[in-house]
């Protein structure tokens, strides 16, 4: 055996999240796309099963209130909140994450002080934020500056709004300073709103902790909520009162059932509603964070870290030099929970993720040149890393 199959092996065993891999539905894949789509949790099929046969079929109606299906956006807002360091009743589940950074970031212009005319956006964002945010600004009469986030303290200024970043950029999977970055945008007078997909579930954020103000994630990487589960909208509880949504649905009214013409809206998380929750979905994201019960995130990160740096070392021992070269930062403080690798062009990217997705190994690319691997520490293990390095080095070696 070499010798990093049995490094792998001393890790797997010494793993105290091993467990948790037999409470996925997986097979002999190496899975390292859940930063794209989390594994399904065993017991999701089964409770759903209740949801739809018992809960929708025989009580039907009677299920907004028995079944809890009313209040189930706040509910499991608060089993998100503690993943990412929020206290109860700050997060409200319910839309995609493109709805709520409209939300946001609409709400954080209105938070922001008057005569501030600049949104930053992360220059190199997930797209959905970047069009999002220039639309909204559109229509709030704002300015948007694209700025790569390393730039962002220089670009802060007395025009500046509101600042919307990514904690982990999607492409190159580099984990930016949240706790620096909010700071700097307090410094400046301006609201800090933070996208979370890339992050939570996969390290610890600290909301409450940084004093971020408003941030948004969706919960179908690291949460495993399922293809297109419900996003989630965290505004701090200091800014819940004046917290104006540009998308006051009748849900979000302080009494909804009066259905009155006028817009009043309701206290708390609850403001961030707009309307009817996609109850099947949010009701098979509720089941599947069962699997956090008794999970330290601190624990998850250990893991994370010691995976990809695994993986990093591997691919350097079995990748013949210049096939890839990484792109992820090296620090820890600099990572997320993925390992990109930058490949030759983009024809031979497609190549290689191709033929590693047909000998088992799933990842995912984007164009023109970036192998993605997703590390979720919930059920990848160091078999699988060491697995991933070898296939792949086998791949670049055609
Ligand atoms: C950083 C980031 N924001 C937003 C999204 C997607 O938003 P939505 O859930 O609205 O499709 C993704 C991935 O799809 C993402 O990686
Ligand atoms: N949301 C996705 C989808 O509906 C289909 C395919 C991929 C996705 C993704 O989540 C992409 C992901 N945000 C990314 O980091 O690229």
């Amino acid at each position: 055996m070499s010798d990093f199959k049995e490094r792998a092996e001393a890790l797997d065993t010494a793993d105290e999240l091993a467990a948790l891999r037999d409470l996925f539905t997986l097979d002999d894949t190496v899975y390292l796309d859940g930063n794209s789509l989390g594994a399904l949790p065993r017991h999701v099929p089964a409770r759903m099963q209740d949801v739809i046969a018992r809960q929708w079929g025989s009580l039907r109606i009677r299920s907004w209130d028995e079944s809890g299906w009313w209040t189930a956006p706040e509910r499991i807002g608060d089993r998100i909140a503690p993943l990412v360091g929020a206290a109860a009743g700050q997060i409200v589940v319910g839309d995609s994450t493109s709805v709520n950074v409209f939300k946001a970031v609409v709400a954080a212009t209105r938070l922001a002080d008057d005569g501030r005319d600049e949104i930053l956006v992360d220059a190199s964002t997930f797209p959905t934020d970047g069009y999002i945010a220039a639309s909204a600004a559109r229509m709030t009469g704002h300015r948007v500056v694209p700025v790569a986030p390393a730039d962002v303290r220089a670009a802060l200024g007395p025009r500046t709004a509101a600042v919307l970043l990514n904690h982990v950029d999607y492409r190159s999977g580099r984990l930016h300073d949240l706790p620096g970055l909010t700071a700097a945008v307090h410094g400046a007078g301006a609201l800090a709103v933070w996208d979370l997909c890339h992050s939570a579930g996969a390290l610890p954020v600290g909301l409450d902790a940084h004093g971020v103000d408003l941030a948004v994630g969706c919960t179908y990487k690291y949460l495993n909520g399922g293809p297109g589960s419900p996003a989630y909208l965290y505004v701090a509880e200091r800014h819940q009162e004046a917290f104006d949504s540009p998308l006051p649905g009748w849900t979000s009214h302080a009494d909804p059932f009066a259905m009155t013409p006028g817009y009043t809206p309701a206290e708390g998380s609850v403001r961030g509603r707009v309307g009817t929750p996609d109850i099947l979905s949010m009701l098979a994201l509720e089941a599947s964070l069962d699997v956090w019960d008794g999970v330290s995130v601190d624990a998850v990160r250990a893991k994370s870290l010691a995976l990809t740096d695994f993986f990093l070392e591997c691919v350097a021992a079995y990748v013949p030099e210049g096939r890839v070269t990484p792109v992820t930062p090296a620090a820890h403080a600099e990572r997320g929970s993925q390992v990109s690798l930058r490949c030759e062009d983009a024809e031979e990217t497609e190549r290689v993720m191709g033929a590693l997705v047909e000998r088992g190994v799933v990842g995912d690319l984007r164009r023109p040149d970036i192998l993605r691997f997703g590390f979720t520490p919930l059920y990848v293990g160091f078999a699988d890393a060491e697995r991933a390095a070898r296939i792949l080095a086998e791949v670049l070696a055609v």
